[in-house]
């Protein structure tokens, strides 16, 4: 079953065509990766999926009925408001309607608490969200994501900026939730994300290759970034070599 699909969904910003006819079906389960250069149009096709923007042509239909599990951009996030771990999370109840002096119902409570208890982060609950590691913040962002019981995670660049163990942390934390989840990743550790995830999608305006990641044809990723660049499996799993940038050789 298709719990996304995608039908000729094309989105201009003015002048700019940021994505252009692009035809996607994720099913559910899937862990997809989502893939391509700077200004490839990632983050708009993450906004369509999550009815921010409006496409121009085409439409996006969704087949789930809990609210998508939305993980922002990391450097995105203020991370010197002051507002402790507990209450980030808790606003993930409000699903996004923010109301001033809202009090959490006690279940709420309990609920952020077995959440954070899961992901191992109970012992920051009290804590100003300044004072985490940026791998911490990263899963105090996931646990608020969990609080509307997602069927579908949407993360976008989730372990962008953080050091490899903290990748390789959070990587394991969403091949876990992907048990009951379908999971849609937008990230550039193109090498990471290989070892966890079942299908890629390379999207540079138009969507150049949809499927199995171990078939993604080298030809493919070259014309989507325009210079030489191939996938790296870390771990036992397949190993490809990273081609040297021609430009980094000079
Ligand atoms: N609000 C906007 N107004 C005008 N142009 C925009 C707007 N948002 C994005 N764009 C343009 O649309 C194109 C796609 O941008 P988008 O942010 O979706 O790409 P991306 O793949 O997420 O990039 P990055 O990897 O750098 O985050 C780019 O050319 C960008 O400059």
């Amino acid at each position: 079953m298709n719990v996304i699909e995608v039908k000729d969904l094309s989105v201009d910003y003015g002048p700019v065509r940021a994505l252009d006819n692009i035809n996607l079906q994720v099913e559910k389960g899937e862990f997809l990766g989502i893939i391509g250069p700077n200004g490839g149009g990632k983050t708009t096709l993450l906004k369509v999926l999550l009815g921010l923007i409006k496409p121009n042509h085409g439409e996006v239909e969704i087949n789930f009925k809990k609210p998508i599990g939305y993980v922002p951009q990391f450097s995105h996030f203020d991370r010197e408001f002051p507002i402790s771990v507990l209450d980030v999370i808790l606003l993930g109840a409000l699903e996004g309607k923010i109301k001033i002096l809202h009090k959490f119902k006690k279940d709420q409570v309990k609920k952020a608490e077995e959440i954070m208890k899961s992901l191992g982060i109970l012992e920051f609950k009290d804590r100003q969200i300044s004072q985490l590691s940026g791998g911490q913040l990263q899963k105090v962002l996931i646990a608020r994501a969990l609080m509307v019981e997602p069927e579908v995670m949407i993360l976008d660049e989730p372990t962008a900026s953080l050091d490899a163990n903290s990748k390789t942390e959070i990587y394991n934390l969403l091949k876990l939730l992907n048990k009951d989840k379908t999971i849609l990743v937008v990230s550039h550790d193109m090498g990471v994300i290989n070892s966890y995830i079942d299908t890629v999608a390379c999207l540079n305006r138009n969507l150049h290759y949809h499927g199995d990641d171990t078939k993604l044809d080298q030809n493919v990723l070259e014309k989507v970034y325009g210079c030489p660049v191939e996938l790296v499996a870390h771990g036992p799993t397949p190993h490809r070599v990273l081609k040297i940038h021609e430009e980094d050789e000079k």
